[in-house]
């Protein structure tokens, strides 16, 4: 079977802790896209999948602790497609308490969050615009209580601007096309735009408007599954037509800011179920709401911030109109994500969670033979993709040799040189952080997100004032500092390029006009507002639970939930919110990405992680889904793979291992020690198979030396020749890789893929 770097053992014991998994994402006769299911077995879930959602089971039963599966990889790898699996085997495995989480559930959950959440890239088909944790809880006995949904990190700007060549949120199309009659004639969609500033409602050829249509009916039949009902799927759809009317209405360009076309804009006001007047206001005339808020305010609590607001960041009529699509989309994914948590919440006592992360993954325009620069959106994305890099690196070498350094266990292992960390300063280093990387001799080592949030209130300053603040902090020069420097300007103008991925596979990027989206748009800030005050009952009623929500967590979704472990979660997320209450009061939108990843990792962090890394094998894959043109074949390429499969490509295979320290994790694995357990924990388990030791300790008056009866026992038990070594406080078993190298090993390469490996 060619299509596993990596695969995993079944016939592992459950406590069995090996490395991370690398998942190649399976390609040809065996993809499950070809409708068949790979071989091996019957529900079409890979046995390395499995094998880890499991051993992620048995850890959580029998150590009682919560646990994260998190994968990683580039886009259009199958992250996605690889939490789905786990999350309907696990629901599959453990069954649930009442039936209120099924697998039909968890399915339909997918095929909404796909709908709203990705878009067709260069890529993917569906490429994911959003973070996501999906937890499931347990109780004692191993079955799911309930689970939760929170979602962060939407790219909320794609609803009314799109990269070239790349489309909106496939919801949209989907709901144009096959949106039925009558609420098509309530909402005036009989007759469409003839432009829509926002690129929706178009269709190339006609198959791709019925396929749209048919997979709205999915959808309906999906939001069926999950209990929301039609008179609460009309309000969505009403939303969403209004951001549809509201890109048809577009703005004027000069002149005073104003809707560009009447007549859709008052379309927009009625699917909304307000005044032309009040949507006009929310959209254009903030300054009249903050009048009225000062003035209610009283001169002594005017803070600064206001007057930033009211001055400095000004915006055209084009961004107003923007702003209140992307608000009102924000606030519609928020309410669907709590429609989905309703259906699965429950009122039962959880003992510990699975949390299953999914983020967009890491993207290169190169990727798709692209010659264009990345855009911010693309930073975003790559800057949470890092961050999750970087807990990886964290748990897996920082940590791990930390413990070996405590315990007084001699490993042979150097901590990895060089470190997500990096990249992700030159992104968000904060000037109270310890500075990391930064150019010898720089003052100012802010990161980007800072810079961009401090230039924005500077009136006169410009994206050039960016970059070069950027370059000044992380710029190296001089003789070989082109392979060290995290960042490095370009030739050409306001261009600079990230040394991503342990600067394996750098990306350029074009700063123009990035300070114009680090404005906070007061429209976007505005639209909760419109629909709480809707003459609908039913968009009232969707939207209220969120009106009670603090607006610096709006940018989260799912912060519900009635489970203490939900709760708990929640209030991790809150957590990080409050304690960065200075940056958040002054509205500054870059430093919230930040935030949001920060809450992502607060509600994981604590639990026992399991990475996944997930290849996109050759360049065939990558533009499969998508419409971008495939990379040319590059020196060294393989041949076309058996089954008629496209060929693997090599050097990119090469690209993503060395920059996922992949290989550096196995070396630490195979040769550290895989399981620990403290010495107590280890007497009280094994002494059982000791009978004199156990008859000794009974009748010992003063208390155990725990050390000394492991080592006894370990004797006892012919333990001691093997690869287990006793620390201060634990003893640690190293992996069977590296104890009984011909009979356990595992480690299965496609013949072609070895040619990876040094
Ligand atoms: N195991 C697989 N076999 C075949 N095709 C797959 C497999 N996994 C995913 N795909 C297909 O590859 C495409 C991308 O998958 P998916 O959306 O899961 O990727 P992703 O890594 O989540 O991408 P992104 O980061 O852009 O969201 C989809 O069209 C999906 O159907």
């Amino acid at each position: 079977m060619n299509t596993l770097l990596h695969r995993y053992r079944a016939q592992l014991p459950h406590t069995y802790a090996g490395p991370d998994l690398i998942v190649l994402q399976p390609q040809g006769p065996t993809a499950p896209s070809s409708g068949k299911v790979p071989r091996g077995r019957r529900d079409g879930l890979p046995a390395h999948i499995g094998s880890l959602a499991q051993r992620a089971y048995w850890a959580l039963l029998s150590q009682r602790r919560d646990q994260s599966i998190v994968t990683l990889g580039r886009s259009g790898a199958g992250k996605t497609t690889c939490c789905e699996q786990i999350l309907e085997h696990l629901v599959g495995l453990a069954g649930s308490v009442d039936g209120r989480v099924s697998v039909e559930k968890i399915r339909a959950t997918f095929t909404v969050l796909r709908a709203f959440g990705s878009v067709s890239t260069g890529h993917s088909r569906g490429a994911t615009r959003f973070a996501m944790v999906m937890s499931l809880d347990f109780n004692a006995t191993g079955r799911v209580t309930a689970a939760q949904l929170q979602t962060m990190l939407l790219e909320k700007s794609r609803v009314a601007r799109q990269p070239e060549g790349e489309g909106n949120f496939e919801v949209f199309s989907q709901m144009l096309a096959g949106l039925d009659l009558d609420l098509r004639t309530e909402l005036y969609l009989n007759q469409m735009a003839d432009s829509s500033s926002f690129g929706m409602g178009t269709w190339s050829k006609p198959e791709d408007k019925q396929r749209a249509a048919a997979a709205f009916a999915q959808l309906q039949g999906a939001m069926e599954t999950l209990g929301i009902s039609e008179s609460e799927q009309r309000a969505i759809w009403r939303v969403l037509v209004a951001i549809y009317h509201l890109g048809a209405a577009g703005a004027c360009k000069v002149g005073r800011k104003q809707f560009m076309r009447f007549e859709w804009a008052n379309h927009a006001a009625e699917a909304l179920g307000c005044e032309y007047e009040e949507l006009n206001t929310a959209t254009f005339k903030h300054h009249l709401r903050q009048i009225i808020e000062q003035v209610t305010a009283g001169p002594s609590r005017r803070g600064p911030e206001d007057e930033e607001t009211s001055s400095g960041l000004k915006m055209t009529g084009v961004e107003c109109v923007e702003g209140m699509a992307s608000g009102l989309y924000q606030e519609v994914f928020a309410a669907v994500v709590s429609l989905i948590n309703r259906s699965f919440s429950s009122h039962h006592l959880s003992m510990a969670s699975i949390m299953v992360v999914d983020s967009p993954g890491f993207q290169n325009p190169r990727h798709q033979g692209k010659d264009r620069a990345a855009t911010f959106e693309e930073l975003c994305h790559n800057y949470a993709h890092e961050r999750l890099q970087l807990l990886f690196y964290q748990r897996t070498f920082v940590s791990t040799l930390e413990r070996y350094r405590e315990e007084g266990v001699p490993v042979p292992f150097d901590l990895p040189e060089t470190s997500p960390g990096t990249t992700v300063a030159v992104v968000d280093q904060s000037p109270s952080q310890v500075h990391l990387p930064a150019r010898e001799g720089a003052e100012d080592t802010r990161g980007l997100f800072w810079v961009l949030d401090e230039e924005v209130r500077v009136e006169g300053s410009s994206d050039a004032v960016v970059l070069g603040r950027l370059c000044a902090s992380f710029e190296k020069k001089g003789a070989g500092a082109e392979e060290t420097s995290a960042l490095r300007s370009c030739e050409q103008p306001l261009q600079c390029e990230i040394a991503h991925q342990l600067g394996h596979d750098p990306v350029r990027y074009d700063l123009t006009g990035w300070l114009h989206r680090a404005k906070p748009n007061l429209s976007a800030l505005d639209a909760p507002q419109v629909l709480l005050q809707s003459k609908r009952e039913e968009l009232r009623g969707l939207f209220q639970a969120r009106a009670k929500l603090s607006p610096v967590c709006r940018a989260i979704a799912g912060l519900e939930g009635t489970s203490q472990q939900a709760q708990q979660r929640s209030c991790a997320v809150r957590r990080t919110f409050a304690s960065s209450f200075a940056a958040v009061k002054r509205k500054a939108p870059c430093s919230q990405i930040k935030l949001q990843m920060d809450a992502l990792i607060s509600v994981i962090r604590r639990s026992q992680l399991h990475f996944i890394h997930c290849l996109v094998p050759s360049p065939a894959v990558e533009s499969r889904g998508g419409q971008g043109s495939p990379t040319p074949p590059q020196p060294g390429g393989d041949k076309p793979g058996a089954g008629g499969s496209p060929p693997l490509d090599i050097p990119a295979l090469r690209v993503q291992l060395a920059g996922s320290y992949i290989l550096e994790a196995l070396r630490l694995h195979r040769a550290g020690y895989a399981d620990h357990m403290g010495l107590t924990q280890f007497r009280r388990r094994f002494q059982a198979l000791d009978p004199l030791l156990t008859k000794k300790l009974m009748s010992a008056p003063e208390g155990v030396d725990e050390r000394k009866a492991v080592a006894e026992l370990l004797q006892t038990l012919d333990l001691e020749k093997r690869a287990v070594a006793v620390g201060h406080s634990q003893v640690s078993r190293a992996s069977p890789h590296a104890q009984h190298p011909s009979s356990l090993v595992t480690l299965t390469l496609h013949p072609t893929v070895t040619q990876v490996l040094p």
